[in-house]
């Protein structure tokens, strides 16, 4: 792989040439679409699939499963999170995190007295995670695993699963200090530190308190991250950290050939130029 700025590889003869982007800045089309606030309608559409066609996706998503780092730690996660109100999980990017643990718990019981909360930090994220584990559990968005994120909530009465920012748990926790809709609640990405989560870390851990206090169902707290500071957050949660060991994909670390004073655009850049020329194995 050649980039324009990264260095350790050298330029391939003959190799693809550096490609020209055009990046769009300060564009989101979802910050930007009309504000149009809807309970989204939870449709069951069927489509004819034939069996056999189902029957080999269903395998191939099983297989996914299977080679995920987080599958391998099933049990010692459902053992801690047993043990303890709190557990903290680090492990690399992709390794299942996200998709596998809500499952891990809906499985085990978690969801009887009460909903999977999963918080993320992006809208596009909540959407993108909650369709993959409907696929995954063979379900459509909105039944068993579904998401709420603003202006958007695709739920229903039977959801056990469910997706939403950061900012929709924040505003759920002023109307509901003790988030009496949530038997577990996991905290996704923690290392990005933003606002609304470091508000949440302390909400989550004042309604720990506040329902033992009451001797109402415990909340389970699961805090996740690729990159977190393990120790740091073990102190404030009062709790040990989980370490998965385990990579998806093959990483390789390469560094920019000097500084770039829009690092953004530059990151960008260097993404598409992997992706128009790294051949697909
Ligand atoms: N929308 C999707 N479509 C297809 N495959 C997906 C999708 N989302 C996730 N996956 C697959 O599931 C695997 C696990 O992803 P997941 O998001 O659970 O990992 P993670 O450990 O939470 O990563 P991160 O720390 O980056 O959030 C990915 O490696 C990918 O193969």
């Amino acid at each position: 792989m050649d980039s324009k700025y990264l260095a350790t590889s050298k330029r391939d003869a003959g190799g693809p040439s550096p490609v020209k982007f055009s990046i769009k800045r300060k564009h989101d089309s979802i910050a930007n679409s009309p504000i149009n606030e809807k309970k989204t309608h939870v449709a069951q559409i069927k489509h004819p699939v034939s069996p056999v066609l189902l029957t080999s996706k269903r395998a191939s998503i099983e297989q996914l499963q299977k080679s995920l780092p987080v599958y391998n730690c099933r049990q010692r996660i459902l053992k801690e999170l047993e043990l303890n109100d709190t557990v903290l999980i680090m492990s690399e990017t992709g390794s299942g995190k996200t998709t596998q643990i809500p499952q891990f718990l809906l499985q085990a019981g978690y969801a009887k007295s009460g909903m999977i909360g999963i918080t993320q930090p992006r809208r596009v994220a909540a959407i993108t995670v909650a369709r993959r584990v409907a696929q995954e559990l063979s379900g459509n968005v909105g039944d068993t695993v579904g998401y709420t994120v603003r202006f958007e909530d695709a739920t229903s009465q039977n959801t056990k699963i469910r997706f939403l920012t950061d900012g929709v748990l924040l505003r759920e926790s002023i109307k509901d200090r003790l988030l009496l809709k949530y038997s577990v609640i996991i905290l996704d990405e923690a290392h990005e530190r933003t606002v609304n989560a470091d508000l949440l870390f302390g909400i989550v851990k004042d309604a720990q308190k506040e329902r033992r206090k009451q001797r109402l169902a415990n909340l389970k707290v699961v805090v996740t991250s690729a990159t977190m500071d393990i120790d740091h957050f073990g102190k404030y949660f009062n709790c040990k950290g989980l370490y998965l060991e385990g990579r998806t994909y093959p990483v390789r670390v390469m560094h920019a050939k000097e500084e770039h004073e829009d690092y953004v655009h530059t990151v960008l850049v260097t993404l598409f130029h992997i992706h128009r020329t790294t051949p697909r194995k």
